[in-house]
């Protein structure tokens, strides 16, 4: 444990000696609670981040023309890069397919959930995952991205006759690490095995006021959060994970963003296109719904490839048409992105401490000088964040796959009373996919409620084959009769004659 000399020295040389300004004050826990949290910080990255932030901060408040700049170095993605689901045959995404499928079934692709996320937008205090979007089933997202793995692992089991493991790596931060272990524990890892469920934490940042000094949110307590998802990286190294990754033969590494409740785990046809056009780092993309959709855009600046958040562009380049009236900048980045393990390998030896530092100007509750404390009205603090897709300038052959969004991009992150991505869309996005799955399947729907809110059973014959538990025989498929649960859309169906649920 550091000594409060060795602290105060710390802090003396990083410039932050005001941490300790209420010292006299505290008892024995909340003591060795602050020195245990300088102890976390080095003097000379305290002193450089301080400056840095405030820097940063000063320089784009004070000219908010700055994203100007970037607009006019901006190309699209090049045709030749980008893969596609609307506009590549069958025949082509059939093989990208059987070659993801391929790797998945030799053990050679992981999954990477990044949920160190705060969820503030969606106004939780638990991590998002956890969230239920009011589902029949009750699923929270968590569970759904549990099954979809082991959906994916018996579809490359099936298809190639061997037993294979996707092992699905959590990164969590300080906020979600322990409630995020619980409800695994609790949920008994939704039939996944343990040791395949790999869950690491990134670091957590002081954020910073305008004028360098580092936020005490208590008198024991400096203001912390998590360095963005891009401290991934960093993350990486400090939990040995590429090792484990190695030590597992892992070569491909599918990264997503918690939110998405349509998110393909693994997905066979992103991966085998990636695959196969060698690339060593890849983003899905969808089509941006409208010019100003707030999502970032994956584009070209100045040759390299990179994501331009919609803070980052003028509403005129957003809106630029090309002669066909599509969207200039329409590849909308949806969080969801392929690595080779030799990629990240050389982002954590060479290129992971160049990344870019992101500011975000928000309101830090804090203790003012008499140790009140204030919740403030007004932005008063700098929180510095790394963006997990800023390696995507030291890839050498860079490749983007373009998906529909309604069957792969419908993310939660605004509570009810926004209008768009929120527990309603969420949850409707996923009904209406299982609704044209099961028409796709063969289902009929006799009768359909659009109006009523609330579930309603109705009859209506289903002519895809519900499967039964193991003591029941199959029922044949043209004989099912099922109840079908409406709300809007269409929820489950229950087999009549044996009371099975399926989920649609
Ligand atoms: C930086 C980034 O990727 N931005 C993308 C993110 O924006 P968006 O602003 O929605 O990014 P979020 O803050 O929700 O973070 C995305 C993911 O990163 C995780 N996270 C975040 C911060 C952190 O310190 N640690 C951590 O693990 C979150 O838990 C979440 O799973 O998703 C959008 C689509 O939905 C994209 O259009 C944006 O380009």
């Amino acid at each position: 444990m550091l000594s409060l000399e060795e602290a105060r020295s710390r802090l003396q040389a990083a410039g932050q000696s005001h941490v300790l300004r209420f010292w006299s004050e505290l008892g024995p826990q909340e003591r060795s609670a602050l020195l245990a949290e300088i102890a976390t910080q080095d003097p000379d990255w305290l002193a450089k981040h301080c400056r840095d932030a405030a820097a940063e901060a000063k320089a784009t408040l004070g000219n908010p023309d700055s994203v100007q700049r970037l607009d006019e170095r901006m190309e699209p993605v090049a045709p030749e890069f980008l893969g596609s689901v609307k506009k590549n045959d069958t025949e082509t995404l059939q093989s990208w397919q059987e070659q993801g499928l391929l790797q998945i079934s030799e053990n050679k692709v992981a999954v990477l959930l990044l949920a160190g996320g705060q969820g503030t937008r969606l106004g939780v205090s638990y991590p998002k995952g956890m969230y239920n979007v009011s589902l029949p089933s009750g699923k929270t997202l968590y569970q759904i991205q549990a099954e979809r793995i082991r959906k994916v692992e018996m579809l490359a089991a099936k298809k190639h006759g061997v037993k294979c493991t996707v092992p699905w790596y959590i990164m969590t931060s300080e906020f979600t690490l322990s409630p995020t272990e619980k409800f695994f524990e609790e949920n008994d890892y939704f039939g996944l095995d343990k040791s395949n469920v790999i869950m690491f934490e990134q670091r957590m940042i002081p954020a910073v006021s305008f004028d360098g000094r580092v936020i005490l949110e208590a008198k024991s307590k400096i203001a912390m959060a998590p360095d963005g998802n891009g401290g991934l990286y960093q993350a990486l190294d400090d939990n040995q994970i590429l090792e484990d990754m190695e030590r597992r033969g892992i070569q491909y590494i599918h990264v997503y963003c918690v939110d998405n409740i349509l998110v393909k785990m693994a997905d066979p046809v992103f991966i085998g296109f990636c695959v196969k056009k060698g690339a060593d780092c890849g983003a899905k993309v969808v089509e941006k719904a409208y010019p100003t959709e707030p999502v970032g855009v994956v584009c070209q600046v100045d040759g390299v490839y990179q994501v331009v958040e919609y803070s980052e562009i003028t509403t005129e380049t957003a809106e630029k048409q090309d002669a066909f009236g599509s969207l200039v900048y329409s590849a909308g980045n949806i969080c969801n992105h392929f690595f080779t393990l030799d990629f990240l390998k050389s982002v954590s030896e060479k290129f992971k401490d160049k990344l870019k530092q992101h500011i975000a100007i928000k309101k830090v509750p804090y203790v003012d000088e008499d140790g009140n404390l204030v919740k403030p009205l007004k932005p008063n603090g700098i929180k510095m964040e790394k963006f997990v897709f800023d390696v995507f300038q030291f890839s050498k052959n860079f490749v983007a796959f373009e998906v529909l969004r309604e069957e792969e991009f419908s993310p939660l992150k605004n509570a009810d009373t926004a209008a768009q991505d929120n527990p309603t869309t969420a949850r409707c996005a996923l009904l209406c996919q299982h609704y044209r799955w099961a028409l796709k399947g063969g289902a009929r729907f006799i009768e359909t409620y659009e109006k009523t809110h609330n579930p309603v059973s109705v009859f209506c014959v289903v002519n895809v084959s519900i499967k039964t538990n193991s003591k029941q025989p199959a029922i044949p498929s043209t004989q099912t009769t099922a109840t079908v649960q409406f709300a809007k859309k269409v929820l489950s169906a229950q087999c009549l004659s044996c009371n099975e649920v399926l989920e649609l």
